[in-house]
């Protein structure tokens, strides 16, 4: 089946609650058949944002538009649009099938529907249990389940990954990728750094309500740097910069100390090759993993409270 594909566009939105300014001159694109990461610390106004794309919040001023429309003009909103908002509304004595089923009756979608997306979310073994016993990864397998009865071609998922062990990431990162794949625009809201590079291809990154930056997360996180710890240190940094194999442009090596160094431009195989080519003994070769968190401190330079956080903490803390 072709599918409509349907961009998300934000453009100089900004809301205002009373004093506060939730979402300041907003712009950014999201595009069909990518996941997009939409990150920002607690109260950035990412969910101000979907709600305004949802038309459950009014913008002060700007557009929020799906596929050129905005929400209230779609002809099918619920048929083009799948959002979940909070991953706990459940009533705990209804069953994943009684949940799904009051949904289904109020998007006017098909009651078939709800075992279908059972299915595609593995949970037909738990259809009749209630939601009160779900672990947290079966409470976010239901809210997405709910997100696709009426099969949306633009999704909109407000932290789906919170709480997720590895396994339950994992499958996310499958999942919403097969659904990107199939030309759906997904925008998945997260304040928790680690997950973005499992899950996204683009990234729009905000702070107190206005843009920081956007694009895709390779471009923008750059390639990892490489860190080294050689008593020959010195002789490496030499022909490192001097190889003519890596060039243009050569690798950029800084001396982290007499015996260390971080190399710029060059991934971890090839400092090896080189090192072993030159019999230059290196006693420890990794990938600098600061590197992903320099560039968010670097995007959210003025969060006083980030700067002081491990890669992968959550920039509530
Ligand atoms: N209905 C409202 N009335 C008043 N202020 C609001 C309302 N909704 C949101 N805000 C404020 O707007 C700002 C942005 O909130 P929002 O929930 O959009 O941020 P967020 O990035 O989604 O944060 P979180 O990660 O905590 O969900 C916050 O200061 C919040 O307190």
């Amino acid at each position: 089946m072709t599918r409509e594909r349907l961009p998300i566009q934000v453009s100089h939105l900004t809301k205002r609650f009373g004093d506060i300014t939730a979402v300041h001159d907003l712009s950014f694109t999201v595009e069909p058949g990518r996941v997009t990461g939409f990150l920002g610390p607690n109260g950035a106004g990412k969910t101000t944002t979907m709600r305004m794309l949802t038309g459950l919040v009014s913008p002060t001023s700007g557009t929020a538009t799906i596929g050129g429309q905005r929400y209230q003009r779609l002809s099918h909103p619920s048929r083009t649009v799948g959002a979940v908002f909070d991953a706990t509304a459940f009533h705990p004595g209804h069953t994943a099938r009684d949940h799904l089923r009051i949904y289904a009756a109020m998007g006017g979608h098909r009651s078939d529907r709800v075992t279908e997306v059972l299915a595609l979310l593995g949970l037909t073994d738990a259809a009749n249990r209630r939601t009160r016993g779900f672990s947290t990864g079966m409470r976010q397998r239901l809210n997405l389940a709910t997100a696709l009865l009426g099969d949306p071609q633009v999704l909109l998922l407000d932290e789906p990954s919170n709480g997720l062990d590895p396994a339950g990431m994992s499958w996310l990162r499958e999942f919403l990728r097969s659904l990107a794949d199939q030309g759906r625009t997904i925008l998945v809201s997260s304040h928790v750094l680690s997950e973005v590079e499992q899950l996204v291809d683009d990234v729009v990154v905000i702070q107190r309500g206005e843009l920081v930056a956007a694009g895709p997360w390779a471009q923008l996180a750059g390639s990892p740097a490489v860190l080294v710890r050689s008593p020959d240190a010195g002789a490496l940094a030499t022909v490192l910069t001097a190889d003519p194999k890596a060039g243009p442009p050569a690798p950029r090596v800084e001396a982290l100390g007499p015996d260390q160094l971080r190399v710029h431009g060059a991934d971890v195989a090839y400092v090896a090759d080189l090192a072993a080519s030159h019999q230059l003994r290196v006693y420890e070769l990794r990938t600098d993993d600061s590197s992903l968190e320099e560039l968010f401190l670097r995007l959210t330079a003025d969060q006083a409270k980030a700067t002081h956080e491990p890669v992968g903490a959550q920039w509530d803390g």
